[in-house]
């Protein structure tokens, strides 16, 4: 293999650290950040998560309120749980974990959480902010795809960048964000005619699709950077990417692995916006 290795776990880890020492500051002025985590449902996967969240929160200090609701809420409950989380002073950030079950309306919730208190930055208004170019809360995923870009020293300044997958949470926050660093983006998806000439422009690929290692290692420029997004389980129990790791290592300058990629950066962005927010309380 000749590229490096970008470890998001590792990353993650100091980063964690660092926010260790600031929750540590910020106690010292009477300020606790605090995260509640809505979940609804016993969807397995969604119980892994959540919990991964709370252990990191208490791992840095966060005071995290755990809300589990189960799966037959009405959206009228989960609204009114809602509007209590958006008055309660104790509480910088609000994550309703998705998928949510059929019957609630996705959009409905997250519109009616407190902007100030998004900290999945999936609310209208903090997207509206990351498209104009204000501050504002960024979603958890694309930012930490941004961190590694920034630690292993990748400037975008000019670069030709290739975004696959279109989602609201990853494909078009990413490219904003690459696009607010002056890459020339271009954001690709399942309509998109010869995607392999598009990656094989690319000095950056982030892959975010959700399909298992759909991004041949023979597509990528030679000395690309790649991202890895995607993290998808197979038949026999892997864990493996959007990215054909091995072909595609062997042509990049750096790569992702899947896991201890871009997963564990998420969860600590999540932290990170916890912990602005709490210094922006009013
Ligand atoms: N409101 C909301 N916000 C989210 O941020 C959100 C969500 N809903 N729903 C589900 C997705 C998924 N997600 C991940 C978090 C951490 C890893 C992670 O740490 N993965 C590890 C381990 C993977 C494993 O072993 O399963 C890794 O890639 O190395 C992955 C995925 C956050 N999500």
């Amino acid at each position: 293999m000749a590229a490096t290795l970008i470890d998001g776990k590792a990353l993650a880890a100091r980063l964690r650290q660092q926010l260790t020492t600031e929750v540590e500051e910020l106690r010292q002025r009477g300020v606790v950040p605090g995260l509640a985590v809505v979940l609804v449902g016993d969807d397995p996967a969604s119980r892994v998560y959540v919990s991964m969240k709370e252990k990191a929160c208490a791992q840095v200090g966060i005071f995290s309120a755990e809300h589990r609701l189960p799966a037959e809420t009405s959206q009228q409950q989960l609204l009114e749980l809602i509007g209590q989380l958006n008055q309660d002073r104790r509480i910088d950030g609000i994550l309703v974990q998705l998928p949510l079950p059929g019957h609630i309306d996705e959009n409905a919730i997250i519109a009616a959480i407190d902007p100030a208190k998004d900290v999945d930055g999936f609310h209208p208004v903090s997207v509206g902010r990351l498209a104009i170019g204000q501050p504002g809360f960024r979603s958890c995923t694309p930012f930490g795809v941004m961190k590694m870009l920034e630690d292993i020293g990748c400037d975008l300044n000019g670069k030709e960048v290739v975004v696959v997958g279109r989602s609201n949470i990853v494909g078009k926050p990413v490219a904003l964000m690459c696009l607010a660093q002056n890459a020339t983006v271009t954001l690709c998806h399942s309509r998109t005619r010869d995607l392999a000439a598009h990656v094989g422009r690319a000095d950056v690929v982030i892959a975010a699709v959700g399909r298992p290692e759909m991004i041949q290692g023979d597509w990528i420029k030679p000395g690309a950077v790649v991202i890895d997004v995607g993290i998808n389980r197979l038949a026999d129990g892997r864990l493996v990417g959007d990215v054909a790791f091995e072909a595609a290592a062997a042509r990049a300058s750096a790569i992702t692995p899947v896991p201890g990629g871009v997963g564990p950066m998420t969860i600590t962005m999540l932290l990170y916006n916890t912990v602005e927010s709490a210094r922006q309380r009013p």
